[in-house]
């Protein structure tokens, strides 16, 4: 299990996340939800050691160090694809680390990382730079980078940005099983819609969590239109 409890971020004087208690369970597909600047991709950069809190904690249960076990997938916007590296090799990260390999590959590695690219849909384009894919193939090298992970816990920040409808859900299908699995999947999304036709878990943000539950219990006119409106937003800034 991995949350959040009483989770404050601020960047300087901006407050990006206030007072944020959550939890992800294991076999779950959750939905992290909100406008532009809600603090979505605060919540899964602290959850994954990116940013340190300003007050709360992230808790892990059950086992020791479980941040090994938690596999991100960045926006695809932030990442360099002029890297001269090719697609075998980002999803070879997910086993090694990075590039320049901190360990040589075995055969374990290989093998997942094949298999990887065949569940992503791209293991025909192994040996291609990753500057020459479109933004659904780069979106599936991430995929398949986070899948060789193997992790327990996977965190994906709007990881169907620039993906074709189809594509689209052949990939939350790919999730979904992935926490039918028993893995704990937690995507940022837009996308009300989507996160409620496959995930069990909604997380509605707005600067607070302003729902936290199952698609029935938090999709309602109210707590949508308290996570959307630029009233609600103008209220919040007033309350920082
Ligand atoms: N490194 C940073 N320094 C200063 N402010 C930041 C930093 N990162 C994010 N912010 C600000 O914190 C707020 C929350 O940002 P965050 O990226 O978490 O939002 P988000 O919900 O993921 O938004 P989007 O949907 O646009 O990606 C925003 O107002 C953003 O401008």
């Amino acid at each position: 299990m991995l949350g959040v409890e009483n989770l404050t971020v601020r960047y300087g004087t901006h407050l990006a996340l206030e007072d944020a208690t959550v939890q992800f369970a294991p076999g779950t597909f959750s939905a992290v939800i909100g406008p532009n600047g809600a603090g979505k991709s605060t919540l899964l950069k602290t959850l994954v050691g990116l940013n340190a809190p300003t007050a709360g904690e992230v808790v892990f249960t059950e086992g020791g160090s479980a941040r090994d076990d938690v596999a991100y997938v960045p926006q695809q916007q932030t990442l360099d694809w002029a890297f001269p590296v090719t697609v075998w090799d980002v999803a070879m990260m997910g086993r090694t680390g990075r590039v320049g390999w901190l360990r040589w590959p075995g055969r374990t590695d290989r093998e997942r990382v094949a298999d990887a690219l065949r569940q992503t849909g791209v293991y025909k384009l192994r040996g291609r730079h990753i500057g020459a894919l479109s933004g659904g193939q780069r979106q599936r090298v991430l995929l398949a980078r986070m899948l060789a992970r193997d992790a327990r816990v996977l965190l994906l920040d709007e990881p169907l940005t620039g993906v074709d409808a189809a594509t689209q859900e052949q990939l939350m299908a790919l999730l979904r099983a992935q926490a039918d699995a028993g893995r704990a999947v937690v995507m940022v999304t837009h996308d009300l819609e989507q996160a409620r036709r496959w995930c069990d878990h909604l997380v509605l943000v707005n600067r607070r969590v302003v729902a936290d539950g199952t698609p029935a219990e938090v999709y309602t006119p109210h707590n949508i239109e308290a996570t959307f409106s630029s009233s609600h937003l103008g209220h919040t800034h007033a309350e920082a």
